[in-house]
């Protein structure tokens, strides 16, 4: 029999029990009635895909949202064995959940253990109780402590906390202080996103404006912040390996690392994003929409924005998703899928921004420096749509043709 190849799949649950002021997630409130139609369908779809995709095997699951612990235990495993009874899952797979604050209770977190899920993900956003109502959060602080604690005492061993920082009205301060309450808590990882003002969002119409914006942290602050996170968590065993990521040995999401460093996946679930076989596609947004699709029939009307991937598209990929890791990318590893030499084919980009002190070069690895990682977008923007997309360079290719 030949080897399954590697898939990993991301479960979207749309549901929040309300609107956070800054997020502009696919998510919104629901009523139970809903959230039980919204179920059945996704465990259609799942039966759909598993039937379509025979040729996989899931490296790891993880459920997100929206607000995945807004249902019940009982929904969630569910949903998991709809997954082990149309996939076949690796042994060792990991699989996550994303839980809010406040939402979880002991029978939660047993079913929870029970249909094999190894990871959870709180978000935590801030450990101020002024910041958390100032996000739009329906948790303070003591509620994450209750949620935190009922999950080591379900044996939860693997456990990340996001943040944010940069936050309207934070100080360097105040940062340092949401991080060392966390730490003090032992977590597994860490995620220490910078607030984004979104389109849309009323943080939006608060903070987009020249007025507006005084109350962000500046600049300057902000990178206060992201050098003062790095500090602090090196001085409690975790190392950054990823921009906004930071784990202990070992303890490092499998998931998200595929994402970065081109594995397959499939997004199930309203608007989920899927990277499969060569084609970069999202599922149907509108929430009437997808409980539409007749999964059984013909998945064609669930899949949006389809897009095939030439070579050029996956090596730019590779450079400028890979180089958001701290370690960087190899050349032996660019070699290995694509048969070129990454160092001759990105030459320019690599020289200007070697020469500029935000890329560093320790052969076979290609890495962005700690500068770079500050300025890492105007470094991915040299790796994006750069190299020329005819036969010439790949003949043999049949992606050409697109
Ligand atoms: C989409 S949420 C889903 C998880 C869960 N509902 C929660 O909020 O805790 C995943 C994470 O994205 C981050 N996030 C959401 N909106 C953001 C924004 N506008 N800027 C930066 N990070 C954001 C938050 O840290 C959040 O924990
Ligand atoms: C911002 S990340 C937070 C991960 C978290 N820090 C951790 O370590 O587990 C997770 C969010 O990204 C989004 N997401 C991840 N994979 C996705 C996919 N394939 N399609 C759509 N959204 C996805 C979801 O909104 C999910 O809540
Ligand atoms: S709970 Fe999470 S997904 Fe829901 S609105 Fe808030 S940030 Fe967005």
């Amino acid at each position: 029999m030949s080897e399954k190849q590697k898939l990993e799949l991301y479960i979207h649950i749309p549901f929040c029990a309300s609107k956070c002021r800054y997020c502009d997630f696919l998510s919104g409130e629901s009523t139970p009635e809903a959230q039980r139609a919204y179920i059945n369908q996704l465990i259609e779809e799942i039966r759909a895909q598993g039937q379509i995709l025979p040729e996989y095997q899931l490296s790891s699951i993880f459920i997100g949202g929206g607000t995945p612990s807004i249902l019940s235990g009982l929904q969630i495993q569910n949903i998991i064995s709809a997954v082990y009874e149309n996939f076949v899952v690796e042994a060792d797979a990991e699989i996550s959940i994303e839980c809010n604050p406040g939402t979880l209770d002991a029978t939660k977190l047993e079913y929870y253990r029970e249909a094999g899920i190894n990871r959870l993900s709180l978000g935590l956003q801030s450990a101020d109780d002024e910041e958390l109502k100032l996000l739009g959060r329906i948790h303070s602080y003591n509620d994450f402590l209750h949620s935190y604690e009922l999950a080591r005492a379900a044996h939860f061993d693997n456990i990340n906390i996001d943040l944010m920082s940069g936050i309207p009205h934070q100080t360097l301060h105040k940062w340092r202080q949401s991080l060392k309450k966390v730490l003090r808590l032992h977590p597994e990882h860490i995620s220490a996103y910078s607030l984004i003002i979104e389109p849309g969002t009323p943080f939006a119409a608060l903070y987009g404006s020249e007025e507006g914006q005084k109350a962000l942290p500046g600049e300057d602050e902000e990178r206060e912040m992201y050098a003062e996170t790095k500090t602090l968590l090196e001085e409690y065993g975790f190392t950054r390996y990823e921009i906004s990521n930071y784990a202990r040995p070992g303890k490092e999401c499998r998931h998200n690392i595929g994402y970065w460093t081109g594995v397959d996946y499939l997004g199930v679930g309203l608007g989920a994003s899927s990277k499969l076989k060569h084609h970069r596609f999202h599922s149907e947004e509108r929430l009437d929409r997808y409980m539409a699709v007749e999964m059984h029939r013909d998945l064609m009307p669930l899949y949006q924005d389809l897009v095939a991937l030439t070579v050029a598209d996956e090596m730019e990929e590779f450079m400028y998703l890979g180089l958001r890791m701290t370690k960087g990318v190899s050349g032996a590893d660019f070699y290995d899928l694509f048969h070129l030499n990454m160092f001759d084919l990105f030459g320019d980009a690599i020289r200007k921004n070697t020469a500029l002190g935000l890329l560093e070069v320790d052969t076979p690895m290609l890495r962005l420096t700690e500068r770079g990682i500050d300025l890492s977008n105007r470094v991915f923007a040299d790796f994006y749509e750069v190299l020329p997309r005819n036969q010439a360079l790949f003949p043999d290719d049949p992606r050409n043709l697109f």
